[in-house]
C-alpha cells in the first residue's frame, strides 16, 4: 500500500483525458497533473527540446513525492520515455505500448491507421511498437497538426471543426479498420473522428488503455492507496494560464478544481555538487541521486578546490563548513555530508573523528584495527558493543538558509573484519541484529536502510523546492 499520489506530465491540457480515465477506474488514486502549456504544443519541437522539457516535468513531479509517473502526452513517450525510465527508481508508463497492444487486439482485418503530432509519427514509435508484437500487420500513420489547437482553443463542438477532422483523415478511410488516436488530446474529437471513419472502425483511446495498464501496475507493485480512500488532493499545475486551464479542465473532468501556475524551467538543474573527497560516499551518492533523477559532481571533478577543514566539534557544524565553503567558492547548491560511527561503550566515539581516528595518516585499515583493539578487551556481548551510524546532510546555496537533515543507523561492533563491500567502518558493523556486516550486503541494501539512505530520503522531502528559484 502507498498512498503517495501518481504524477502525469503532458505538453498541455491532452493528458487531462487519460486522468479522466484514471478517475473513472482507480477512484481512490490521487494525481498530481502537469501541463506545460505555455511551451505546448511539443509536436514540432527538435528531439533535444522535447527530452529537456519532459525532464523538468518530470523533476518537478519527483518534487511532489509522486510514487509513479505517468506520460500522458505520446510526444513526451515517443522521445523521452526509455531514457528517462532507466533513469528513475520509480516505475514509469508511457502511453504508446498500451495503445499499440489495444490495437493489436481490436484489428479483426490487419489494417491499422495511427495519427499523432508530427514527432510522434516521425518517431515511428508506435508502427514499431505495433511490428514488434505483431510484424504482419499494416500501418498506415499520419500527423493531423490541426487537432491540437483545435481541442486547446477548447471550441470543437461544431461543424467546422467536423470539417478539420474530416479533410484531416480522407487518406483512412476505408483504408483500416482500427485506428489509434496516438494523441493524449484527440480523444476529445473523438465523435468526429468516429463520423468521418464510420461506425465499424474500432478507435483505440491510448490514455483509456493506459489507465488499465497502471492498474495492473499498482497490483504489481503493491502500491495502490489504501482501499476506500476517496482522492480528495489532487494538485493540477499549469506552466501557462491557470485560468485558462482550469476551463478546459473542469469541463472535462466534469469537476471543480484548483490550479497553480508554476515555473518548472528550474526544475532542468540536475547537477549536484557533493563536497567529499571520499570515494565510497561518492558511490553511495551517486547511485541513490540517479534514482531521483540527479546527476552528481564531487571534489574529485573540481581539484583546485581546497580541502576543507573539519574543525567543528558537532556533526552539523562540520557539515555546514564543508557545504557552505564550498557553495561560496563555486556560486553551486553543494550538499556535504558529515558521517561517523559512534561506539557506545567509547562514549560515542569515534564520533567526529571517525575519519582520523587512527591518527593523521589513517586508512580504512587503520582505523578498524585501532577500534578492535580499543574494544578487545570487552567482554562480546551485543548489548556491550552497541554502536551506531550517524549522518547529518547539509545541502548549502549561496544567499539562502541551508538545509540540515540527520539520521541515524543502529548496529553492533563486530569482533573481526566481515565482508569486502561498502567503505571506512563497514566491515565491522553489523546491521541492526544480525550478523551481517555493513560490507556484507550489496550497496543497493545499504543505501536503502544507512544512515546516509534515511538522511537523503528527508532531505528530498524538502531539497526540490528549497533549490528552485
Ligand atoms: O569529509 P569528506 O570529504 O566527505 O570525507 P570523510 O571520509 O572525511 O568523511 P567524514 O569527515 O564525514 O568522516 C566520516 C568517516 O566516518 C566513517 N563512515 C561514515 N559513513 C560510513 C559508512 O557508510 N560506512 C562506513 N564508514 C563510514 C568513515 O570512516 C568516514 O571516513
Ligand atoms: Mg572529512
Amino acid at each position: 500500500m502507498d498512498n503517495r499520489p501518481i504524477g502525469f506530465l503532458d505538453s498541455g491540457v491532452g493528458g487531462l483525458t487519460v486522468v479522466r480515465q484514471l478517475f473513472r477506474q482507480l477512484p481512490s488514486e490521487e494525481v498530481v497533473y502537469i501541463g506545460d502549456t505555455k511551451r505546448m504544443p511539443y509536436g514540432p519541437r527538435p528531439a533535444e527540446e522535447i527530452l529537456a522539457y519532459t525532464w523538468e516535468m518530470v523533476n518537478f513531479l519527483m518534487s511532489k513525492n509522486v510514487k509513479m509517473i505517468c506520460f500522458a502526452c505520446n510526444t513526451a513517450t515517443a522521445i523521452a520515455l526509455d531514457e528517462i525510465r532507466n533513469e528513475l527508481g520509480i516505475p514509469v508508463i508511457g502511453v504508446i505500448l498500451p495503445g499499440a497492444s489495444a490495437a493489436i487486439q481490436k484489428t479483426k482485418t490487419g489494417h491499422i491507421g495511427i495519427i499523432g503530432t508530427q514527432a510522434t509519427v516521425n518517431s515511428d514509435s508506435y508502427r514499431k511498437a505495433v511490428h514488434f508484437k505483431s510484424p504482419d500487420v499494416e500501418v498506415i500513420s499520419q500527423t493531423c497538426s490541426p487537432f491540437v489547437p483545435l481541442v486547446e482553443s477548447g471550441d470543437f463542438d461544431n461543424q467546422s471543426a467536423y470539417e478539420i477532422v474530416k479533410k484531416e483523415l480522407e487518406l483512412f478511410v476505408g483504408k483500416v479498420d482500427t485506428l489509434i488516436l496516438g494523441c493524449t488530446h484527440y480523444p476529445l474529437l473523438a465523435q468526429h473522428i468516429q463520423k468521418v471513419m464510420g461506425p465499424e472502425v474500432k478507435l483505440v483511446d491510448s490514455g483509456a488503455e493506459t489507465v488499465r495498464d497502471i492498474s495492473v501496475l499498482l497490483n504489481y507493485f503493491k502500491l495502490n492507496r489504501k482501499a476506500g480512500l476517496m482522492s480528495s488532493n489532487n494538485q493540477f499545475y499549469t506552466t501557462g494560464s491557470a485560468l485558462h486551464f482550469k476551463e478546459i479542465a473542469e469541463k472535462w473532468l466534469g469537476k471543480e478544481i484548483d490550479v497553480e501556475t508554476v515555473n518548472i524551467e528550474s526544475y532542468s538543474e540536475k547537477k549536484i555538487l557533493i563536497a567529499t573527497r571520499n570515494q565510497g560516499k561518492v558511490n553511495e551518492f551517486r547511485d541513490m541521486f540517479t534514482t531521483l533523477g540527479y546527476e552528481i559532481e564531487s571534489l574529485f571533478d573540481y581539484p583546485d578546490l581546497p580541502d576543507v577543514e573539519e574543525t567543528g566539534s558537532t556533526f552539523e557544524e562540520n557539515a555546514r563548513l564543508k557545504a557552505e565553503t564550498i557553495s561560496k567558492l563555486t556560486g553551486e547548491i553543494v550538499i556535504s555530508d558529515d558521517s561517523g560511527l559512534c561506539v557506545d561503550l567509547l562514549g560515542g566515539l569515534p564520533g567526529i573523528w571517525s575519519h582520523r581516528f587512527s591518527g593523521t595518516d589513517a586508512t580504512d585499515i587503520k582505523n578498524n584495527v585501532k577500534l578492535l583493539h580499543e574494544l578487545a578487551s570487552t567482554e562480546l556481548t551485543p548489548k556491550r558493543r552497541a554502536a551506531h551510524f550517524h549522518c547529518t546532510l547539509v545541502a548549502a546555496r549561496p544567499n539562502h538558509e541551508s538545509l540540515v537533515v540527520e539520521a541515524d543507523w543502529q548496529g553492533r561492533i563486530a569482533n573481526r573484519i566481515q565482508g569486502e563491500n561498502g567503505f571506512g567502518y563497514d566491515p565491522l558493523f553489523l546491521v541492526g541484529d544480525s550478523d551481517k556486516s555493513a560490507a556484507e550486503i550489496s550497496q543497493d541494501e545499504k543505501n536503502r536502510i544507512s544512515h546516509r539512505g534515511q538522511a537523503l530520503k528527508k532531505l528530498m522531502q524538502v531539497f526540490p523546492d528549497w533549490a528552485k528559484d
